[in-house]
C-alpha cells in the first residue's frame, strides 16, 4: 500500500519537518527543483527549449528552483512570472534572487509554442478558489500551446483534494508530486490531467503518517504486491475452508448478472456458491454454471424456511446483481439485513435502488456491510445530485460511511473504497474496458469469493485488493482485444489466468 495525503495533510508534513525536525524549507525546495528538473530531461520529449512558468507561491519557487539546475546543467531555459512579485512567497522570493544571480532568462510575454517543453509551476497544493481573470487566460494557452507539460506536484487548477477542475486547469503529461501522491491526481478529473504521476523523495519526515493521520483519516493505493496475499491456499483444506457464498441474484429478465457474479465469485476462490433465485430462472442457472447450487422461490412467496437455511448455511452472502426491484426482491433484502446476523453482506445493483427507499433498513443492518455503487447508485442512496457528490467525493463516501458504518466502494473510473476505521483506498488500475455491462456483476462476485476464501470471511480489509484486482483483469483483457469490444465474460476469464500469474510472482 502507498499512501496518499490531502492537501492540507502534505502542508502539515512540510511544515513539521521545517519546523520540528528542523530541515531548512530551501532543502526541500532544492530537492523539489532537482526532482523536477530530471522529470524534465528524462527523454520523454525534446528537452531543447524549456519554458518554466510559475505562480507566486512556493510551487513556484519549485518551478524557478527547477530551472536554475536546468540552466546551470547546460539546457536553454526561459521563466515566466505570471504573478504579482509583491505577493511571493519567501521560498518563491529567494529562488527568484538566486536565478538572477545565475542570470537566468526571465521573460514576459511568451510564445508558448515556440518551446518543446513546458513546466507547470503554478498552483500547487495551495489552490485556495477557482481559477479566474488573468491566471485563467494563461493556464489556457498552456493548454492550447499543445507543448508537452511537466507539472510540478499538481497539475495547476486542479483541486488537490477532489480532483475536480477549478475553472480551469493544466493537462499535464507528466506530474512530479512530492513526498506523497495527492487524491486529486486520480480521481474525477484528475486521471485524464495529470498524465504519468512520478512521486519524488524530498526528505520530509514520516512517521506521523505510520499508522493514521491525526483525524483519523488516511488514503491509500493499492499495489500489485499486496495482492499475494490473497493466493495463500491451505493445501490441506477443503471445499468448507474456503467458504459458503449464498448469492441471492438474477430475476425472469436477468439471469446473466446472476451467472457472471456467481462465476466470478467461484473463480476468485469460493468454495461452494448457493443461489437463491426465482424459479423462472432455474434451468439456465443450472446449464450455465453447473457447479453452483441452487434454491429457487416463487416471486409470489419470496420469503421461505429454506432462505432460513441458506443463510444459516452461508459464510457470506450476496444480494442485487439482476434481482429486478420488484416489491418481492425488496421483501427479500428487509429480511436479509434484518436477519443476517454478522455475516458479511455485499449489497449490489438493484439492492441498493431497492434500499435507496429505506435507508434506516442499512442502519439497523449488523457489520459486515459492503455497498457498492456507482455514481448514478450513490446520489440514489444519499439523496445528492450527481453533480454536487462529484464536486468533493471523498467526502460524501467519508460521511456516508460515517453515518451508516458500512464498507462503501464507490465505483467509479477511479474506485474509492472508505472503511468504517477510515482508510480510504484510491483504485489506480483498470481502464475504460472495465465501463461495460456486467463489469460490476463480476466485481461483486470477486469481491464475494475473495472475502469466502479469506481466513476470516468478515476481513474486509481484501475489499479495495478485490477492486483492484478487477482493475487488473480490465488492463488484461484489453491487452488482446480492443478495450470497446471487452465484454463482462472476458473479465471472468481473465481471472484464473491473471490470479496464476500472481500467484506465481
Ligand atoms: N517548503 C515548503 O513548504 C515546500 C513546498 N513545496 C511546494 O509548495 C507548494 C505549496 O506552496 P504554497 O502553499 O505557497 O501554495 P501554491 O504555490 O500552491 O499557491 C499559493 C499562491 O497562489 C495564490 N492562489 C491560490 N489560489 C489562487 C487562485 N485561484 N488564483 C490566483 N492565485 C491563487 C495564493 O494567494 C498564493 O500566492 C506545493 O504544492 C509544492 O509544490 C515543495 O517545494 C516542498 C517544500
Ligand atoms: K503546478
Amino acid at each position: 500500500m502507498k499512501k496518499i495525503v490531502t492537501g492540507e495533510q502534505m502542508k502539515k508534513l512540510d511544515q513539521y519537518t521545517i519546523n520540528s525536525m528542523k530541515v531548512p524549507s530551501s532543502v526541500l525546495m532544492e530537492r523539489a527543483g532537482l526532482a523536477v528538473s530530471e522529470a524534465v530531461t528524462c527523454k520523454r520529449f525534446s528537452a531543447d527549449r524549456i519554458l518554466v512558468v510559475c505562480g507566486c507561491g512556493n510551487n513556484g519557487g519549485d518551478g524557478v528552483c527547477a530551472a536554475r539546475i536546468l540552466h546551470l546543467k547546460g539546457y536553454k531555459v526561459s521563466v515566466f512570472v505570471a504573478g504579482d512579485p509583491k505577493k511571493f512567497s519567501e521560498g518563491m522570493r529567494e529562488q527568484v534572487e538566486i536565478a538572477r544571480n545565475y542570470r537566468i532568462n526571465f521573460v514576459k510575454n511568451p510564445d508558448y509554442a515556440e518551446y518543446t517543453v513546458i513546466v507547470d509551476a503554478v498552483f500547487g497544493v495551495g489552490l485556495s478558489r477557482p481559477v479566474t481573470g488573468r491566471m485563467r487566460v494563461i493556464l489556457g494557452q498552456i493548454n492550447e500551446s499543445h507543448v508537452p507539460v511537466v507539472a510540478v506536484d499538481i497539475p495547476s487548477g486542479l483541486n488537490s483534494d477532489t480532483g475536480t477542475v477549478m475553472g480551469i486547469a493544466v493537462q499535464a503529461d507528466v506530474t512530479v508530486t512530492m513526498a506523497y501522491a495527492k487524491p486529486g491526481l486520480f480521481l474525477r478529473d484528475g486521471q485524464t490531467h495529470s498524465g504519468h504521476v512520478m512521486v519524488a523523495d524530498i526528505g520530509i519526515y514520516d512517521t506521523r503518517l505510520k499508522n493514521q493521520d491525526e483525524d483519523n483519516f488516511c488514503f491509500f493505493r493499492t499495489d500489485k504486491e499486496d495482492l499475494g496475499s490473497l493466493f495463500i491456499r491451505q493445501e490441506n483444506g477443503n471445499k468448507g475452508t474456503f467458504g459458503k457464498v449464498l448469492l441471492i441474484a438474477g430475476s425472469k429478465n436477468m439471469a446473466g448478472a446472476a451467472l457472471l457474479s456467481g462465476e466470478a465469485c467461484m473463480r476468485a476462490g469460493a468454495g461452494m456458491l448457493k443461489f437463491y433465485t426465482t424459479n423462472e430462472i432455474r434451468e439456465s442457472i443450472l446449464s450455465n454454471l453447473p457447479e453452483a447450487m441452487l434454491s429457487v422461490f416463487d416471486t409470489k412467496e419470496p420469503l421461505s424456511e429454506q432462505l432460513e437455511k441458506d443463510m444459516e448455511w452461508a459464510d457470506v452472502i450476496g444480494i442485487g446483481p439482476g434481482i429486478s426491484t420488484e416489491p418481492y426482491a425488496g421483501q427479500i433484502l428487509e429480511y436479509v439485513l434484518k436477519n443476517k446476523g454478522n455475516k458479511p453482506c455485499v449489497i449490489d445493483a438493484d439492492a441498493l435502488n431497492l434500499l435507496s427507499l429505506h435507508m434506516s433498513l442499512l442502519k439497523s443492518a449488523a457489520p459486515p456491510c459492503i455497498v457498492t455503487p456507482h455514481i448514478g447508485e450513490f446520489s440514489r442512496l444519499t439523496g445528492m445530485s450527481v453533480s454536487e457528490l462529484c464536486s468533493d467525493i471523498p467526502k460524501a463516501v467519508r460521511e456516508f460511511v460515517q453515518e451508516y458504518g458500512v464498507v462503501c466502494v464507490c465505483k467509479d473510473a477511479r474506485t474509492l473504497t472508505i472503511l468504517p476505521n477510515g482508510c480510504a483506498y484510491i483504485n489506480t488500475s483498470g481502464n475504460s474496458a472495465l465501463a461495460t455491462a456486467g463489469s460490476g456483476d463480476v466485481l461483486t462476485g470477486i469481491i464475494l469469493g475473495i472475502l469466502a476464501g479469506s481466513d476470516n470471511h468478515a476481513d474486509i480489509r481484501v475489499i479495495p485488493l478485490a477492486v483492484y484486482l478487477h482493475g487488473i483483469l480490465g488492463e488484461a483483457a484489453s491487452f488482446r482485444r480492443s478495450k470497446a469490444g471487452v465484454i463482462a465474460s472476458d473479465l471472468i476469464e481473465e481471472l484464473t489466468i491473471q490470479n496464476k500469474k500472481l500467484e506465481n510472482q
